[in-house]
């Protein structure tokens, strides 16, 4: 069922829809509608767990304030039965509350939820992508041809696939598969503290066009909520991806007992890992964008308050003797981890290219993650630490 539309009063009858014939068969090229209010650009938020929610509220406060936006902020809605029976998106739509993924906030009446994936983005002139990495693949071939050939988009989702061809951001994904620009945002962000309104910062990653940036961060940016840009897509993607590896190493340690200067450690050689990864992969990625609120600020907030932490932590008081799985369902509710697939992925491409030595604290979360080694291991794996650092060349990523 079709959630109802906000501005259903002064939207215009949509347009037929024909096919581009030129160029890129994967968007349907609308007729442009000819009011004033089709100059507006027009915002889908493709997600709505626990930050997607947060998100849909951040930019519906936004764009009942700026006049270019039009009021309405589309929701898609990844549909569930709540245990009362009732449809996730209905309750969503009647109480402004995504009681499930975010309890107790209202996401302002601007927001609607939408069950229906093609309904939601078919207006849109600006896409936001939110939800978990793994399920992105799907989704995208779900809008080949459903969305308007002049949207821009951007994805707030930290994580990565790998393809035979290499690894491939999330970004880059939604950019090959739709054929639409693709921003990054990521930061210091966890949710539930935004979505009170407590102040925090956030980096947009784009290329190329500073006016399409400016306005992803006129879109988010609030008093609490203050986005910079910053030219290196890239750098910020992988800032966003990688932290969640680290996270689980400081779960670790956490569910040890180590104390505080073994976990800050970890946070050090983490992020000289990041840096590492991210260069190798990308010669472009900026060495500032580490100092954003994508590099060291989500690192830190992450590793003391994620969900990916939470849950590393309990894997090692358990001896590793329960699995991620089981502790993400029985302690997230129905949220996901993402830190555990990254990973894998991430080992993949070390392995895949050789340089599992130079990633020894990568390597070895995978390695206990996978049960292949104790959650000790995270700190005697330093042992081989010697070892990256005589890799002829390997210092200079460093
Ligand atoms: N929660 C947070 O504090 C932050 C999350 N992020 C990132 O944002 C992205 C999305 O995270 P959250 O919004 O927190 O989501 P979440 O962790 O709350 O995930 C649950 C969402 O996945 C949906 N889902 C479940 N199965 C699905 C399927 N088969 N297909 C499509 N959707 C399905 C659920 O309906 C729900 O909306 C992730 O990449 C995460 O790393 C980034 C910053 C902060
Ligand atoms: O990305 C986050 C904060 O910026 C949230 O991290 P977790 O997924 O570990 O909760």
């Amino acid at each position: 069922m079709m959630a109802p539309s906000l501005e259903s009063q002064q939207q215009l009858p949509l347009q037929e829809e024909i096919a581009s014939e030129n160029i890129n068969n994967n968007v349907v090229a609308h007729h442009q509608p000819e009011d004033e209010s089709s100059t507006k650009s027009k915002v889908a938020v493709v997600g709505s767990g626990n930050w997607g929610s947060v998100a849909s509220k951040l930019i519906a406060s936004n764009t009942l304030k700026l006049p270019s936006f039009h009021d309405e902020v589309r929701m898609w809605v990844f549909e569930e039965t709540l245990p009362s029976g009732e449809k996730l998106s209905e309750v969503i739509n009647r109480t402004n509350e995504n009681v499930k993924y975010l309890p107790g906030i209202k996401l302002g009446k601007n927001v609607v939820a939408d069950p229906d994936l093609e309904h939601a983005v078919r207006d849109a002139t600006m896409l936001v992508f939110v939800t978990p990495h793994q399920f992105m693949e799907g989704i995208c071939k779900r809008l080949v041809g459903k969305i308007r050939k002049d949207a821009e988009a951007i994805s707030l989702i930290k994580g990565m696939e790998v393809k035979k061809e290499g690894p491939c951001m999330i970004s880059t994904l939604i950019s090959e598969i739709l054929g639409v620009n693709c921003c990054v945002l990521m930061g210091a962000n966890i949710a539930n503290e935004i979505a009170v309104e407590k102040f925090s910062e956030a980096t947009v990653g784009y290329r190329g066009n500073r006016d399409i940036a400016e306005k992803w961060v006129q879109l988010f940016n609030t008093s609490y909520f203050v986005v910079s840009p910053v030219q290196d897509v890239e750098g910020v993607e992988l800032c966003g991806t990688l932290k969640n590896v680290v996270a689980l190493a400081a779960g670790f340690v956490d569910g040890l007992d180590m104390g505080n200067n073994t976990k800050a450690a970890i946070m050090r050689i983490g992020l000289r890992e990041m840096k590492a990864f991210s260069k190798l992969l990308f010669s472009s990625v900026k060495d500032s964008t580490f100092f954003e609120s994508c590099g060291v600020a989500d690192l830190i907030t992450t590793c003391l308050g994620g969900r990916n932490r939470k849950c590393a932590d309990a894997f090692a008081r358990n001896g590793g003797k329960r699995s991620f799985d089981e502790l993400e369902a029985e302690m997230l509710q129905g949220q996901k981890l993402q830190g555990v697939s990254t990973a894998k992925e991430v080992y993949e491409v070390l392995s895949y290219r050789g340089w599992l030595e130079l990633f020894p604290l990568f390597t070895t979360v995978h390695e206990i993650c996978i049960g292949r080694l104790p959650p000790s291991a995270i700190v005697e794996y330093s042992e081989h630490t010697p070892k990256f650092s005589l890799v002829e060349g390997s210092a200079q990523f460093y």
